[in-house]
């Protein structure tokens, strides 16, 4: 059977809740979005091949619930993640306060290798805007990241976002890519997946199966 990739990688969705990460998903994996917020319960996957440089990547992008009460729970996947989105919404000063500390479990919790961006989500509510666009882009300089401002409304910046990420997981990855390379009949056992594509993370714990 023809491989319909090359490559299996893992990445995290990580924030305060309700800056919209799981629309973020959404959007970049189903060019959708919904204005209700439903709260991630522990955590959600969802799967999407793009192609970098030639190199077909099939990446597995874990939603993981922003609220505390879950962050047992959720910061098991940490060690698993070779990319992670430190995820802020522009209109929620709290938000990007609470990267320090998002950043800070990352260190604790993540491989050494991992990639970090930093995304500053919902650009679109210009009028309701707390963060300037100059926070970000300081705050991910001092902590060596790629800044996005995004919208998962109205799709700005987040083909070019998950893209960056991808790209600077390959590049991280380069030497092991060999290893990393898996047919299509080595998914499941490769991915070590919890659960079936779309079915979240078949623990029964996913209230929202990206209905957004
Ligand atoms: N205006 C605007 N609203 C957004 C955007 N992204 C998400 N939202 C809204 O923000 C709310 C929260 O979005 P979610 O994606 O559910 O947030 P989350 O970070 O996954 O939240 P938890 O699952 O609780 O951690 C929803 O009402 C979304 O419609 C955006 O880019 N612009």
């Amino acid at each position: 059977m023809a491989k319909q990739y090359d490559v299996l990688f893992r990445l995290l969705l990580l924030g305060d809740s309700g800056v919209g990460k799981t629309c973020l998903l959404c959007r970049f994996t189903d060019n959708e979005f919904h204005s209700s917020h439903i709260s991630t319960i522990g955590v959600d996957f969802k799967m999407k091949t793009v192609e970098v440089d030639g190199i077909k990547v099939r990446i597995q992008i874990w939603d993981t619930a922003g609220q505390e009460r879950y962050q047992t729970i959720t910061k098991q996947y940490y060690r698993r993640a070779q990319g992670i989105f430190l995820v802020y919404d522009i209109t929620s000063e709290r938000s990007f306060q609470h990267i320090m500390k998002w950043a800070s479990d990352v260190d604790e919790y993540a491989p050494e290798k991992v990639q970090k961006i930093l995304i500053a989500n919902k650009a679109d509510e210009e009028q309701k805007r707390q963060v300037a666009t100059e926070q970000g882009i300081k705050l991910a300089k001092e902590y060596g990241m790629d800044f996005f401002e995004t919208s998962a409304c109205t799709n700005y910046n987040i083909k070019e976002s998950f893209t960056r990420l991808t790209e600077l997981v390959l590049q991280a990855h380069k030497k092991e890519l060999d290893v990393l390379r898996v047919s299509i009949n080595d998914e499941l056992s490769i991915a070590d997946l919890e659960g079936e594509e779309g079915k979240g993370d078949g623990s029964g714990n996913s209230q929202k199966a990206c209905w957004c």
